[in-house]
């Protein structure tokens, strides 16, 4: 009974912190707004075509794919930042890399979408 309790304890922690990590990251990062505005309106649309259910997956996997490493990208900075707040040529490549990360997924979303959405507009 106690090992369960803990069990939950833990899933009801881990929740929380994850979820206090959206909401530092909505709060705080512009980009992340962005694409969530992006997303919202991408939804709007989808509701409002036909889209199979396949199509659905495919959008949400984009959409998750996008906002997931836009997180972790913020996360990746911060840790950087505190780690080393000077000037550090090794650090300016490992954001940029990060940042080239971020890109490329929100590329291959924005061509997901248009190849998805566009016909059926
Ligand atoms: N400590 C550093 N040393 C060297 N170059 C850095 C450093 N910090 C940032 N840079 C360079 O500046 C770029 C932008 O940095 P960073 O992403 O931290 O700033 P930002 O403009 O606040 O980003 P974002 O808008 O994504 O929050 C990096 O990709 C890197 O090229």
């Amino acid at each position: 009974m106690a090992s369960d309790y803990r069990g939950k304890n833990k899933l009801h922690f881990g929740l929380r912190y994850a979820l206090n990590g959206l909401k530092e990251a909505i709060r705080t990062e512009r980009n992340i707004k962005i694409h969530f505005i992006a997303a919202l309106i991408v939804c709007i649309l989808g509701l409002l075509l036909p889209l199979s259910n396949v199509e659905w997956a495919i959008i949400s996997l984009s959409i998750g794919a996008v906002i997931s490493m836009e997180m972790m990208n913020t996360a990746l900075e911060r840790a950087l930042n505190h780690l080393e707040p000077r000037h550090n040529q090794a650090i300016g490549i490992a954001k940029d890399i990060a940042a080239g990360a971020v890109f490329i997924t929100a590329l291959i979303a924005i061509v997901i979408a248009c190849l998805i959405l566009l016909p059926k507009l």
